[in-house]
Formats: C-alpha cells, structure tokens, sequence
C-alpha cells in the first residue's frame, strides 16, 4: 500500500461517512464512501425494473460503476440503501467492487474508506482500523433528523425498522459479513456529538502512528 489506509467499518447511519470525511480532510488523504458503490448497482438494476438478485445484470452495473463519477444525491434514499444491502449478498458484485475500491487505497496520498468490510476484506492491513457503533435507537434519531432538516417527512419506527433489518442482513450473509476486525479499535458514538466522535478517532489513529515510531 502506498500512503496511510484508514478503515472505518460499522451498522447503518453510526456516523462513517461524517467521521471519515473529516479524518480525511485532518489527516489530508483521499476518501471513499464504499457504499455508493453497492447504492450505484441497486439503483441500476430499480431503474431497469430489474430484480435485485439478478446477478448476470448486477455484474454488469458493478463493472460500470466509477469510483470518481458517482453522484451521491440520486443515491441517498432509504430504499436505495435496502435495496444496495440486497445487491450485496452477490459474491461475484462484492468481488468487482472490492478491486475498484483496492485501487482507490493504493492511490497516494492513502485514503480513509468507510464501510462494512473494509477492514476485514477490502483493506485488512490498513494502517488504522475503527468499528464505528451506536445504539439503533440513536442511529434512527440522527436518520430521521437528517431527513427532516431536508423538508420531508419521516417516520421514525419505520426507519429504526430498515436499519434493524439492515443490520441483521449485513451481520447474517455468508460473504464479508459486517463485524468488527480482530485489531480493530471499537468506538461507540451513542452519547457524543460529532466534535467528540472525531476527536476520540483523531486520539486513536494517533496513538496507533505514534506506536509505530
Ligand atoms: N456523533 C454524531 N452525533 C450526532 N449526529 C451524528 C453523529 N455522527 C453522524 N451524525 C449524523 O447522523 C447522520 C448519519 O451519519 P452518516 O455519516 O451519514 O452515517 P453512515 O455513513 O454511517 O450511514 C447524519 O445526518 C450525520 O450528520
Ligand atoms: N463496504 C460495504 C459498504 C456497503 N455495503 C452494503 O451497502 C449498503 C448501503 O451502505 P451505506 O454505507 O451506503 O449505508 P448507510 O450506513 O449509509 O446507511 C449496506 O447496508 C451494505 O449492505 C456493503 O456490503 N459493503
């Protein structure tokens, strides 16, 4: 690997994408929201009125998928988000997909990668590794405010509902189940705000380089 590979693997709707934007920008690497990836191939195959256990069309979407071009807005929907935990029981998909997002680590300056396998399928030796949790009920809160600061309307027990469901479909598929790495570092969010998520991140990823010295 060229450069610092940081993993930061965790449930639906823990704050990844949030902390890894922002360890990113600190720490000046590139990075990687992997689950646009696996959102890009289930809105293809929903647009096409596709099943989502096609896998020959599935295969077909993960080969068009470019890390670089994807457009997160079309992608941020709830049922885009069940749909991509559909797609991503298709080994063949995982497999695609998985060396597009390898390329992108081994791209210098390093990358931060958010996700569900990275630090145990996509980057096992990354240089830090963070299993990013938060109890479900505080997760589908911040899902739910998040949808209403953008002017619509949510439910709350429905949400808690897709992310439950999510979760147990991603912990329970054979391939590159979510759980945590052997030597990742576990962070759980439930009580601090964004500010303090990140500064106990920063505390970790530093004292693991500072270990290295
Ligand atoms: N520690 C936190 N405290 C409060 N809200 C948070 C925290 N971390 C993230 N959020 C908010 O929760 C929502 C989900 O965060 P996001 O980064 O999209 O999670 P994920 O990438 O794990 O799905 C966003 O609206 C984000 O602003
Ligand atoms: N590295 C990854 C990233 C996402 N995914 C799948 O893609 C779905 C959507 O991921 P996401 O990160 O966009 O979901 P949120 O946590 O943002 O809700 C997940 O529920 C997983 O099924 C995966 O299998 N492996």
């Amino acid at each position: 690997m060229s450069g610092l590979v940081i993993a930061i693997d965790g449930p639906a709707a823990s704050g990844k994408g949030t902390l890894a934007r922002r360890i990113a920008a600190h720490y000046r690497l590139n990075h990687l929201d992997t689950g646009l990836s696996y959102r890009a191939v289930a809105k293809a195959l929903l647009d096409a009125g596709l099943p989502l256990d096609d896998v020959e069309h599935a295969e077909d979407a993960a080969h068009g998928v470019d890390l670089g071009k994807i457009d997160r807005t079309v992608l941020s929907a709830n049922e885009v988000g069940e749909a991509a935990s559909k797609v991503a029981v298709i080994s063949s998909v995982r497999r695609i997909l998985v060396e597009k997002q390898r390329a992108f680590a081994t791209t210098p300056p390093g990358a931060v990668l958010d996700g569900r396998d990275i630090g145990t399928v996509v980057c096992p030796s990354a240089d830090v590794k963070i299993y990013l949790t938060a109890d479900p009920r505080v997760r589908a809160e911040r899902r739910w405010r998040e949808i209403e600061a953008k002017g619509l309307k949510a439910d709350f027990e429905a949400i808690l509902a897709d992310i439950e469901q999510r979760d147990a479909r991603d912990m329970n598929r054979a391939d590159s189940p979510l759980k945590p790495a052997e030597d990742a570092h576990l962070l759980d969010s439930s009580k601090m705000d964004i500010d303090s998520a990140f500064l106990a991140a920063c505390g970790i990823i530093d004292s693991v380089l500072a270990s290295r010295k």
